[in-house]
């Protein structure tokens, strides 16, 4: 058995994490052969609950669980964290956008990045989920200067599934056949999901989804709507946002991090931006990318970017620099 890793999950005692944590504990996002140890963050008036859910991971009884450490201290939950799962943050509720989130949770991620900074491995991989996902990593990251930007990221993951799923009913086939669908730029309803360079394989053959689909005002109205509002619908219908689908799109995306994606298959996730398609450096803009074991991604070069597409970036990269603008002044004092 290869030796215990230390996997930090912030917000532990809410929604996403009750989900997220038992996949972590039974092997389903760093396999079944690594054994952890569970740091679990919350604030201290939520110690109680977390104790109930430590409780419930004992009562799984997991052999791949070392030991679970439940905190509300900074410097012991990101003592040596190989991977972070920064989920703890308000959610949106009914009529608000998720940047309307920013000035209730950026400072967290600008506390929580130094306490990465001082406590962390400086290969831990971290993927934010907290909303304003993208511009919370950027911040986190900012603050943590000494461990590369490269290995911050934010979770438009869900997205990416729910583009996928939707093609998939949409073409009548099992999700499985659906791939290379494109989330771009900010996990918020100005994000492009982009089916223009996805393929699904129908009767063992693959084949573009446009001309499967064969419905450009689909594709480019009702498909991105329906993608773009998918959060703010499960909110209406549950009365809380979305928690099973957001922990298993983060399962989906640390697991990608650690293992790598598949041959001639490339995911959705948001990292700093490089200038790639000519988006505005610096922020971080959801970008299709390959990922080699251990981490190390390339965002997906030469993909034909269209007019419809061209605009579609352009707007949502628009957000993310007023995103940044305003947390830069809020986590300036
Ligand atoms: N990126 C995505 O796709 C995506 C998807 C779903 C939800 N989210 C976001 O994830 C976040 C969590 O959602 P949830 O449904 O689990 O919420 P929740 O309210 O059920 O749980 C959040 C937990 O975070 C804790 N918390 C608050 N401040 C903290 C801090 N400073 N340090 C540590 N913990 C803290 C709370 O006490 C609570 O236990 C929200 O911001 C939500 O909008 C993102
Ligand atoms: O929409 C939200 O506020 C929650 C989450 O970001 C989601 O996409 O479901």
């Amino acid at each position: 058995m290869a030796e215990p890793i230390r996997v930090v999950v912030t917000g532990a005692a809410g929604q996403i994490a009750y989900s997220l944590i038992y996949q972590l504990a039974k092997g389903d996002v760093f396999g079944p052969n690594q054994p952890l140890y569970l740091h679990l963050l919350d604030i201290p008036p939520m110690m109680g609950v977390l104790e109930g859910v430590v409780m419930e991971i004992t009562d799984c009884a997991l052999p791949l669980v070392k030991g679970v450490v439940p905190t509300a201290d900074l410097s012991v939950a990101f003592k040596d964290a190989d991977a972070a799962f920064m989920v703890g943050s308000m959610p949106r509720k009914q009529g608000m956008e998720r940047k309307d989130l920013l000035s209730a949770n950026v400072k967290i991620f600008k506390e929580q990045g130094q306490a990465l900074d001082k406590y962390a491995k400086k290969n831990v991989k971290v993927l934010v989920v907290g909303n304003p996902a993208n511009t919370n990593a950027l911040m986190c990251s900012k603050y943590a200067p000494s461990i590369p930007r490269e290995n911050f990221s934010a979770m438009t993951r869900l997205d990416h599934n729910r583009a996928q799923a939707s093609l998939a009913q949409k073409l009548g086939v099992g999700v499985d056949k659906v791939r290379n669908v494109i989330i771009w730029g900010n996990h918020s309803s100005t994000q492009f999901p982009d089916a223009s360079h996805a393929t699904v394989e129908l009767n063992g053959t693959s084949k573009s989804v446009v001309e499967a689909i064969n419905d450009n005002a689909f594709l480019q109205d009702e498909f991105v709507k329906t993608v773009q509002t998918r959060g703010a619908a499960v909110i209406a219908a549950r009365k809380m946002s979305s928690a099973m689908s957001a922990a298993k799109a983060a399962g989906d995306h640390m697991r990608d991090l650690w293992f790598g994606t598949a041959p001639g298959h490339f995911v959705s996730m948001a990292v700093i931006s490089d200038g790639s398609y000519s988006v505005p450096k610096d922020i971080m803009f959801s970008f299709p990318v390959t990922i080699k074991p251990g981490g190390s991604y390339t965002i997906v070069q030469g993909l034909k970017i269209d007019d419809f597409s061209r605009k579609m970036l352009d707007i949502t990269a628009k957000e993310l620099l007023e995103e940044r603008n305003d947390a830069l002044e809020l986590c300036s004092d």
